[in-house]
């Protein structure tokens, strides 16, 4: 590396937010760039910025709207050079970035899989009719009301503590939450069981974290370039196009999963009307290499089956 790599001096900043789990996916990353590069843990420095998204606390994700509701605050800081790299969930990424900006390191990403977390019932299929389960989840609430309509779904936000008290309270039986963020916490042992991917599509990107930088920045373009994931990059490029296409915010209930199988990538996606009374699901098989342009096809597709005003009906 040409870059003089960074010291206790000079540390690269590494900004992130605040909660537990955005906390456990910036040590990773650090780990990983101090394994890749043999330096010490004071060469880093972490940096912890509040974002919307964790100042609205008593409101649905959805009701605040907008794109990059965890991002942004973080994308600034970046822009004004207050800190070097930016951890993400991708998750929660918008499909484009600000000018200036670069997102091309992955993580390997973990468990792709939703985790049925109930203290009770063991799965998803135990629930017996009518139950009451808490998700704030736009995709989640429309899959569950799709597949489950006599379930009865009430809105669910908070930390994974403050779920597990409310499903002791028994305001539900049963939440949902992503096994990634479960297993980055140390905590697996909080979901029941976990959800077949046939029988929940998770979100974009779900267990994927990706680390942005400034375009222009060739030191945390070389530092990223040693731990980024090439597997993880193919996949998400093919989830991201489909999303893209789709023009995926949080107000639309869309599910998509990109697999590697040898050199060719299997891409399924559904999307559903909100109140969960409408699904259109849908594949697309073709080489890695040509993921983006096989997720722009196969959201096509699913667009082009969807009646007008699909995303409209609100519940
Ligand atoms: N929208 C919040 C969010 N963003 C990323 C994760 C989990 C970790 C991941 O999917 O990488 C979560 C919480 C959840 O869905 O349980």
């Amino acid at each position: 590396m040409t870059q003089a790599l960074p010291t206790p001096l000079s540390p690269l900043r590494i900004g992130t937010r605040g909660s537990p789990l955005a906390l456990a996916q910036a040590h990773e990353t650090r780990d990983r760039l101090m394994a890749a590069h043999g330096l010490p843990a004071e060469a880093f420095e972490i940096v912890v910025i509040k974002t919307t998204g964790d100042r609205v606390l008593d409101r649905p994700l959805k009701d605040i709207g907008g794109k990059g509701l965890f991002t942004k605050e973080i994308e600034d800081a970046l822009l004004d050079g207050s800190i070097d790299i930016a951890v993400h969930s991708m998750k929660d990424m918008p499909v484009a970035q600000p000018a200036g900006l670069a997102l091309d390191c992955y993580l390997p990403r973990e468990d792709v899989r939703d985790a049925f977390v109930s203290p009770h019932v063991e799965r998803l299929a135990d629930l017996p009719q009518g139950a009451v389960v808490g998700s704030s989840s736009l995709r989640r609430r429309a899959q569950l009301a799709y597949r489950r309509p006599d379930l009865k779904l009430v809105e669910f936000r908070g930390n994974v503590q403050t779920r597990l008290q409310k499903l002791a309270d028994g305001v539900a039986v049963a939440t949902f939450l992503a096994m990634a963020g479960l297993n980055r916490l140390g905590r697996a042992d909080v979901a029941r069981s976990a959800i077949a991917v046939e029988d929940m599509l998770p979100a974009v990107a779900q267990g994927a974290i990706g680390v942005e930088r400034r375009a222009g920045d060739a030191r945390a373009a070389a530092l990223l370039a040693a731990i980024h994931d090439g597997p993880t990059g193919l996949r998400l490029a093919a989830e991201r196009a489909y999303l893209a296409t789709l023009d995926g915010s949080c107000q639309t209930p869309i599910a998509g999963l990109a697999l590697l199988e040898g050199d060719e990538i299997w891409l399924r996606g559904e999307i559903l009307r909100p109140d969960g009374s409408e699904a259109i699901a849908g594949e697309a098989r073709g080489p890695a290499a040509d993921g983006a342009a096989l997720g722009d096809d196969l959201a096509r597709r699913l667009l082009a089956q969807a009646p007008r005003g699909f995303f409209d009906a609100h519940p």
